[in-house]
């Protein structure tokens, strides 16, 4: 057998098995930065009701209306930022009416919109990693807000001048598990590829599915009671180099993906001429607190721990504030434990696949201002079509242990 140098490199005579194994990293693969961006113009929870119907001249529909300031009301969010406002709808006045033709044009706008707030995101990622955007080796893009050939990681990796060897791939319409499948992937790129460093960017604007209020589709007015646009990036790599001033923020330590039985219908998207249709079904929040623990049980044990859900910190997907009460009930804990997703869900809305990256971040930001104490494990969870829940956990790593 041939010898392995010790760093990494095969050599000319060594066995497939020892090229497999020097390609693949030792530890396991660490979140190495965050970076979140938010288109410029943002609307009050509070106007919001009659902000929609007056740009979308629907004012004739005041029981829609009203139903749309009770859901606002008890939504848990003061404020969303979106791309569309009244400039785009004056521009666009078919945007309001979804029976329309308008896919083109929100493909059109957000073909290069959407890439433009994801290299906003990926942009604050690497300056806070530190190294140049040149040493990113892979890039994951998860969107569903208006897609076409070449795709927007395209767009993506020349804006933030990225190397033309790259290896790019595009997710789309995951909904609202977007970001959750991404991570999943990143990290199992890093862990194969011996120094990979991966930039995962997630951005969804709700322009696709922006359009006026029908009666008799309570979908949308419960849609726009909570969605919101915005972007986050994430360096996911394995090994951090200390010399090159990486500090790891959390660990993966495992990643799963569950599909709930008999769920196909619950959460729906679909692309029509008059944009992205959606359904979002009236049980989901009952339907995830009744699958979660099974999930998390699941992956602690795959890895033989044994864990205390009180004693977790939480990074749950905000898809609307009754998912995180029930969630809270069925797992046992504090009404304080989902206070990361509370939080980002009050500031910016649900921004789909996004949002988990958001909650990552204010993670973060709660972790160094207490030096982590007390944490260690983890767990990432977000949900959408399918109904799909993907689940991560993860350990607070170095980069967050003191101030
Ligand atoms: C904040 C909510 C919406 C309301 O709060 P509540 O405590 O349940 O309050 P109520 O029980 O008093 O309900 C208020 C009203 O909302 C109505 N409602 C309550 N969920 C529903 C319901 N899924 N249908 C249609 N009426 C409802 C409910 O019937 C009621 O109507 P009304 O009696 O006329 O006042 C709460 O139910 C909640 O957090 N629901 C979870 C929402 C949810 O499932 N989110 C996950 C799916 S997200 C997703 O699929 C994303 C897709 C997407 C697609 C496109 C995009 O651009 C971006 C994203």
């Amino acid at each position: 057998m041939a010898p392995v140098p010790a760093n990494g490199a095969a050599t000319a005579t060594a066995t497939t098995q020892e090229i497999r194994r020097a390609q693949r990293a030792d530890g396991p693969a660490t979140v190495l930065a965050i970076g979140t961006a938010n288109p410029e113009t943002y609307v009050s929870q509070d106007e919001y009701a009659d902000y929609y119907f007056r740009i979308t001249k629907s004012e004739h529909l005041p029981e829609l209306k009203d139903k749309l300031r009770r859901i606002c009301n008890k939504s848990g969010i003061d404020k969303r930022f979106m791309y569309v406002n009244e400039d785009v709808m004056e521009a666009h006045p078919e945007f309001a009416d979804r029976n329309q033709s308008s896919l083109n044009a929100r493909v059109e706008i957000a073909s290069k919109a959407v890439p433009e707030l994801a290299a906003a995101a990926s942009a604050k990622a690497i300056a806070e990693w530190g190294r140049p955007a040149t040493d990113i080796t892979h890039l994951i893009f998860s969107t569903y807000s208006g897609v076409k050939a070449p795709s927007g990681d395209r767009l993506l990796a020349s804006l933030l001048g990225l190397r033309p060897n790259v290896s790019r791939t595009t997710l789309s319409l995951h909904g609202c598990y977007g970001g959750g499948r991404a991570l999943q992937l990143a990290k199992e790129l890093a862990e194969n590829n011996r120094g990979a460093r991966v930039l995962v960017a997630c951005a969804e604007m709700t322009l696709i599915a922006f359009y006026g209020p029908e009666v008799g589709c309570n979908d949308t007015i419960v849609g726009q009671a909570l969605f919101g646009d915005g972007s986050g990036a994430v360096i996911v790599g394995a090994d951090p180099v200390d010399a090159a001033g990486e500090r790891p923020l959390f660990e993966m330590a495992f990643a799963s993906q569950t599909t709930v039985p008999d769920s196909e219908g619950a959460i729906t998207m679909q692309h029509t001429k008059g944009g992205m249709d959606y359904h979002i079904g009236s049980g989901i929040p009952e339907m995830l607190a009744g699958n979660i623990e099974r999930c998390l049980a699941d992956a602690f044990d795959s890895i033989g721990v044994a864990a205390d859900w009180k004693d977790l910190f939480w990074a749950v997907h905000p898809g609307g504030r009754r998912i995180l009460d029930l969630i809270e009930e069925a797992l046992g804990l504090d009404n304080g434990a989902m206070a990361a997703s509370r939080q980002v869900l009050r500031e910016f809305g649900n921004m789909s696949g996004t949002t988990v990256i958001f909650v990552l971040n204010e993670l973060r930001r709660r972790f160094k201002a207490n030096g982590a104490e007390g944490a260690d494990w983890g767990a990432l969870m977000a949900f959408g079509p399918g109904v799909t829940i993907e689940t991560m956990l993860l350990r607070v790593a170095a980069g967050l242990k003191g101030n």
